[in-house]
């Protein structure tokens, strides 16, 4: 019999500023997004504490006051982990400890903590502990001495060394490690991506969970796509999808996240260099999320740090069949209509004519408009497929040659 696990949930609370850069309705999008972070590292939120504030206190983040209310209800409710929607610098992580006396994370830690989590295959612990070690570096403060005990103490310090130089030193001998490590570990990928041949490259990339490994599965599991080919590694799997009869490799990657921590991005470069080296990107949208146009923004910025930007790009929206228009009064003079309120049909025509076309709108959970998205793949991939083997331009007939009338 299959024993049911019992998930016993890390109680929490989140603390977040309102300030003259982040106006209210900011702040709740960051701490909702916030609160998802935390329940998929494991955490169950209790409360959120928010002030208004013209900046953030440089020693405690939040303001004295509101740092007594926090810290009652931290020992009234038995919490143990407060969560800033904001990296914290050095000195303020460790003044709130010190009057929290619990743990005390920033939404960077938190990120990185979910990625060690889910990371499996000691290739993407790598990247992860790199990330880490990164994180940790300037926050050493002397809390660390079990790094210490671990390589015994007799001999250990230089003379007049203190117990932090000497944890930061060990830190810093590990991420020289960790980096060496690295650097063997992008020559053997970098060989692998170039033993795949000339095959074209399409890569989805996408905010976290708008979709791309729903997609990824619909694609390669289809009929249509005959041969499915598993090449993994832990983030990114690839697999040949043969779409008419013109093969291709799809990538599923690492989705990406606002404020996505520099030094994930920076060790994660072997994982990116899927997208850097890409052909194409289908750049996947959850479009019932309320906030989905920032996610396209702050996708493109990751993009643009990635040397990706210019990219031939096809944007999918997804999750059609949630999206939901608010409501519009037309009489409320008050109220200005805005995308809140468009029908999918104008978003359509919105993207449509941003993108010069390149937009598809569909859902990868029933499938709608699947077969115009195949369509739209399958057109995009042959124009660069044809442009790298000319001379078997005649072995792949039109798609609408071989499928006919599309469904709608
Ligand atoms: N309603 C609806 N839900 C969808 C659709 N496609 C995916 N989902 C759901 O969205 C959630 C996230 O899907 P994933 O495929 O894991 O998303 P992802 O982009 O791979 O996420 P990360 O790997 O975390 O970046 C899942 O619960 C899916 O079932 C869709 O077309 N409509
Ligand atoms: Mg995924």
């Amino acid at each position: 019999m299959l024993e049911v696990e019992k998930i016993e949930y890390e109680k929490c609370i989140l603390v977040g500023l309102v300030t003259q850069k982040q106006t209210h309705e900011k702040m709740t999008e960051y701490l909702d997004e916030l609160e998802f972070l935390a329940y998929t590292a494991g955490a169950e939120v209790l409360k959120r504490f928010s002030q208004k504030l013209e900046r953030p206190n440089p020693k405690t983040f939040i303001g004295t006051g509101k740092m007594e209310d926090v810290a009652a209800y931290v020992e009234q409710h038995d919490v143990g982990t407060v969560i800033f929607d904001d990296e914290l610098t050095p000195g303020q992580q460790r003044n709130i400890e010190a009057l929290l006396k619990c743990k005390i994370v920033d939404r960077t830690y938190l990120i990185l903590d979910i990625f060690a989590q889910r990371a499996q295959t000691s290739y993407a612990r790598t990247q992860v502990e790199l990330a880490q070690y990164e994180y940790l570096l300037p926050r050493l403060v002397g809390l660390w001495t079990h790094l210490e005990r671990q390589r015994g103490g007799i001999g250990m310090r230089g003379p007049g060394e203190t117990e932090i130089e000497t944890d930061r030193r060990i830190v810093r001998d590990r991420i020289t490690l960790l980096k060496k490590k690295m650097k063997t570990i992008d020559k053997q990928m970098s060989t692998q991506r170039g033993n795949r041949g000339a095959l074209v490259r399409v890569a989805l990339v996408g905010y976290t969970n708008v979709g791309k490994s729903t997609l990824m599965n619909v694609i390669s599991k289809s009929k249509v796509f005959a041969e499915n080919k598993l090449f993994a590694t832990l983030d990114t799997t690839v697999r040949k999808v043969v779409i008419g009869n013109l093969p291709f490799l799809l990538s599923d990657t690492v989705g990406f996240i606002r404020k996505l921590p520099t030094q994930l991005v920076d060790s994660f470069k072997s994982t990116l260099d899927e997208v850097r080296e890409a052909d194409l990107l289908l750049h996947v949208v959850d479009i019932s999320h309320p906030q989905f146009e920032d996610h396209i923004n702050a996708v493109n910025k990751i993009l643009d740090e990635i040397k990706s930007m210019d990219k031939p790009t096809l944007m999918v929206f997804n999750k059609i069949d949630a999206y939901k228009a608010e409501a519009y009064d037309d009489d409320d003079l008050m109220v200005e209509r805005t995308g809140a309120h468009y029908s999918l049909d104008e978003w359509k025509e919105t993207w449509m004519s941003r993108t010069n076309g390149d937009a598809i709108f569909i859902s990868a959970l029933n499938k709608n408009n699947f077969d115009s998205f195949r369509k739209k793949v399958y057109e995009r991939v042959r124009e660069i497929h044809v442009t790298r083997f000319p001379y078997n331009e005649f072995l792949y007939p039109e798609y609408i040659d071989q499928y006919g009338q599309e469904e709608e």
